[in-house]
């Protein structure tokens, strides 16, 4: 996990519209006929009322991520359109297109840190339908999580292409303000950088405290009661500090940070790195659940455990070159 200071001026001071005030999101037993049918048939009870936290200078490049992406996702009319994707998945329905289409196409990518001389990765290719899960491993300093920072729109390609979706020409500089609004990234330990003290802020963080927006309003709780739902923290309070949750819980509600999100594609970095064995059976049990509705790719040591959920796997060489592997692999 990389940490980088805000640029001058912190995002949460330059957008001022988006952090004062405070946006009422109804509770379902108080404004059910404002909701839409899909979040009408929910099953969760949680009542949501959502705080907003006033803004510090924040120091994590994932809090810029995140503050970053739903501030424009709120602004845009791509919140809007995608109320009907939320409401089925909050019924539990899929909403995307079939499986076997190719979410994911990495062409020729290849990297070079600015200022040095070495190449991280070289030539990077490889595609990866939607729905499914793709497993990179390999030697610990091979690139990695390098190469998730680019899919994740955190670093700039030396060369070549990440395309989403249909094919197309995209340059390098539109390619990572998409990539930093269709990818989800969950850092090694996310829990350790939990910044609220409510499970609900966490996952609200950077919202609007202020809106008469009915429609957007039901976006946004619809998109919180999907990530809940998705991550099964529906039984869990709230308003509890995310640090009493246990260790799964907390990795349950870092990936739910995320999809509420709505990405294309999740990205983990060693999701099952520091937990005891019942944590970890209970991370590879929301994985499993999780590859019914988004494509996930994970970095990971930790082949036994995660080889019944992988549909494509990669071994990072040292040097930075990826190379398919047969599925299941021989561990
Ligand atoms: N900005 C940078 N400048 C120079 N070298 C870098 C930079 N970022 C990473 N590296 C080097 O690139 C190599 C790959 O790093 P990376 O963190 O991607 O590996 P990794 O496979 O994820 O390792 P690990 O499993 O230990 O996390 C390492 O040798 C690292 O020191």
């Amino acid at each position: 996990m990389i940490c980088q200071p805000f640029p001058s001026g912190s995002l949460a001071r330059s957008q001022p519209s988006i952090c004062t005030g405070f946006l009422s999101i109804p509770s379902l037993a108080d404004e059910r006929s404002v909701w839409s049918d899909g979040l009408k048939q929910s099953s969760l009870s949680a009542s949501i009322s959502v705080h907003y936290w006033h803004s510090e200078p924040y120091q994590l490049i994932s809090v810029k991520k995140r503050w970053k992406s739903l501030s424009k996702d709120i602004h845009s009319s791509g919140c809007i359109r995608q109320c009907g994707e939320v409401a089925a998945l909050a019924n539990g329905r899929s909403s995307t297109a079939d499986k076997h289409k190719d979410c994911l196409r990495v062409q020729e990518i290849s990297y070079r840190p600015p200022g040095t001389e070495a190449f991280i990765l070289k030539n990077v290719t490889f595609s990866l339908p939607e729905k499914s899960l793709g497993l990179i491993y390999g030697r610990s300093g091979s690139g990695k999580t390098t190469l998730l920072q680019i899919l994740a729109g955190l670093a700039m390609p030396t060369k070549g292409l990440v395309q989403f979706g249909k094919k197309g020409d995209v340059n390098i500089s539109s390619q990572q303000r998409t990539l930093s609004n269709k990818v989800g990234i969950v850092f090694q330990f996310p829990e350790r950088y939990f910044l609220t003290d409510s499970i609900i802020e966490e996952l609200t963080f950077g919202w609007p405290k202020n809106t008469n927006d009915l429609y957007l309003r039901e976006t946004l709780v619809a998109r919180v009661q999907a990530a809940i739902s998705a991550v099964g923290l529906y039984k869990v309070p709230m308003d509890l500090n995310p640090r009493a949750l246990s260790d799964g819980y907390k990795r349950r509600l870092a990936l739910a940070v995320q999809l509420v999100q709505m990405p294309d594609l999740l990205l983990l970095d060693e999701p099952l790195a520091g937990l005891d064995w019942n944590a970890r059976a209970d991370v590879v049990k929301v994985l499993r659940r999780l590859k019914q509705e988004q494509t996930l790719i994970v970095v990971s040591h930790d082949l036994k455990e995660l080889m019944q959920l992988v549909d494509k796997a990669w071994r990072m060489e040292m040097g930075g070159v990826l190379v398919e592997q047969k599925v299941p692999l021989d561990v």
